[in-house]
C-alpha cells in the first residue's frame, strides 16, 4: 500500500524534531531512510506506525486518512532492534502469537495457524528451529525470527527500525541481500531506518535522507548518489574529496583537469573513484604526492597530498581497483599525475 505523509511536524518541547516532512511513498516500495543520529528518523517511523502522534500534518495509507487511527488499526507490521522475541516462547509461538491475539470472530484455525507459521518460518529459512527458545538463538536468527513474527499477521506496510543495527559486520552482509530478496518475493510496502549510507544504498529502492528534522532529498540510489542536491547528501552518501575555490584550489583543479572558468558554484565534490592518477614523467617539484594506501577488498583507497600555492599541504583521496594500481607500479613517495574526471558543483 502506498504512504503519504503531508506536512508532518513533531516537537519535544521546544525543540522540533521534525518540521514540515512531506513523503510519497509508491506501493510496494522499499524505502530507506537515512540520516545521522538524531535527525527523526525513528520518530518519522514511530509516527507512521501510530506509536507516536504528531502535532502537524496527515498519514494517508493507501489514500486513507489514518492520523487519528490507533496503532492496532493500521495494518502496520514492525521489528524494532531492540523489541526483542518474547523469551518464554517458543520460536513457533512467538511467530504464532500475532495470530492467537486476534479477535475469535478473526482468529484463524489451529490448523490454519500452524500452516501459515512454519509457511513462514520456512520463508525466513529457520523453520528447523521452530521449538528453539529466542536464547538459543543467533542475533541474526533473531531477527529474521521478528520479521517472520511480523509478516504473521498479513500487513500492508512493514516498518523496521535499524533491523540490523546489533549485528556483526558479515551477518548484516547477507541479512541485506536477504531481505532484498524477501521484499522482491513479498512485495510489501516497506520503510527501514538505518545511518549506513551503504546500507541504505546496498538494500533500498527508494533512498530519504534526512538531516535536522528536514529532508535533503528523496531518490533513487544511483539519483542520490549521482545527483545529489546540496553539500550534506554528497558528504553523507560515500567518499568525497572538498576543493573549495576561496581557498585557493582553483589554479590546482584547472591543472587536475576541471576547467574553472565556467565554474557551476563555489566548492567542487569529487568522488575517490573520478581522480585518475599516474606516475608522473614531470621532473619538476610534482604537486601531488603519493602518501599511502590501504585495501579495500578489490578496491584500493590511495592517500594523495597536494601542495597549494600558499604551501599548504592537504589529502586528497583516490580509488581503483587493485589490478589496476599494481600495474601502475607505485610507492610511497612517488611523484603522481592527477587529473579528476568529474566533480558536483555548490554554492
Ligand atoms: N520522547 C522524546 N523526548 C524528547 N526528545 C526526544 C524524544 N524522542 C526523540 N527525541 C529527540 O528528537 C530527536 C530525533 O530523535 P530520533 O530518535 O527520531 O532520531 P534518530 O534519527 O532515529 O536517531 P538515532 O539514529 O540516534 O536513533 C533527537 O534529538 C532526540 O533526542
Amino acid at each position: 500500500m502506498s504512504i503519504l505523509l503531508s506536512n508532518i511536524s513533531k516537537k519535544f518541547g521546544t525543540f522540533a524534531a521534525l518540521d514540515q516532512i512531506n513523503l510519497e511513498i509508491p506501493e510496494g516500495e522499499l524505502v530507506a531512510l537515512l540520516g545521522p543520529s538524531g535527525c527523526g528518523k525513528t520518530t518519522l517511523l514511530r509516527i507512521i506506525a501510530g506509536l507516536e502522534s504528531a502535532d502537524e500534518g496527515r498519514v494517508l495509507i493507501s489514500g486513507q486518512d489514518k492520523t487519528d487511527h490507533d496503532v492496532s488499526q493500521r495494518g502496520i507490521g514492525f521489528v524494532f532492534q531492540h523489541y526483542a522475541l518474547f523469551r518464554h516462547m517458543t520460536v513457533f509461538e512467538n511467530v504464532a502469537f500475532g495470530l492467537r491475539v486476534k479477535s475469535r470472530r478473526e482468529r484463524p484455525s489451529e490448523a490454519i495457524i500452524r500452516k501459515k507459521v512454519h509457511d513462514l518460518l520456512n520463508l525466513v529459512q529457520l523453520d528447523w528451529l521452530h521449538d528453539r527458545y529466542p536464547d538459543q538463538l543467533s542475533g541474526g536468527q533473531r531477527q529474521r525470527i521478528a520479521l517472520a513474527r511480523a509478516l504473521a499477521v498479513e500487513p500492508s506496510v512493514l516498518l523496521l527500525d535499524e533491523p540490523f543495527g546489533a549485528l556483526d559486520a558479515g551477518v548484516r552482509k547477507d541479512l541485506r541481500q536477504w531481505l532484498r530478496n524477501l521484499h522482491h518475493d513479498l512485495n510489501v510496502t516497506s520503510i527501514f531506518v538505518t545511518h549506513d549510507q551503504e546500507e541504505a544504498m546496498e538494500v533500498a529502492s527508494q533512498v530519504v535522507v534526512l538531516n535536522h528534522g528536514h529532508i535533503e532529498q528523496q531518490g533513487t540510489p544511483s539519483d542520490i548518489y549521482d545527483h545529489p542536491s546540496n553539500e550534506f547528501v554528497s558528504k553523507f552518501i560515500g567518499q568525497t574529496n572538498v576543493f573549495n575555490l576561496e581557498e585557493h584550489d582553483a589554479d590546482w583543479l584547472q591543472t587536475a583537469g576541471l576547467p574553472t572558468t565556467h565554474q557551476k558554484g563555489r566548492v567542487a565534490h569529487v568522488r575517490p573513484h573520478d581522480i585518475v592518477i599516474a606516475k608522473s614523467t614531470d621532473d619538476n617539484d610534482a604537486f601531488v604526492i603519493l602518501k599511502d594506501w590501504q585495501h579495500l577488498g578489490s578496491l584500493i583507497r590511495i592517500e594523495l597530498v597536494k601542495s597549494s600555492v600558499n604551501g599548504q599541504s592537504a589529502s586528497v583521496y583516490a580509488e581503483m581497483p587493485n589490478d589496476q594500481f599494481r600495474r601502475l607500479q607505485l610507492n610511497k613517495g612517488d611523484k603522481v599525475d592527477l587529473r579528476i574526471r568529474h566533480a558536483h558543483w555548490f554554492h
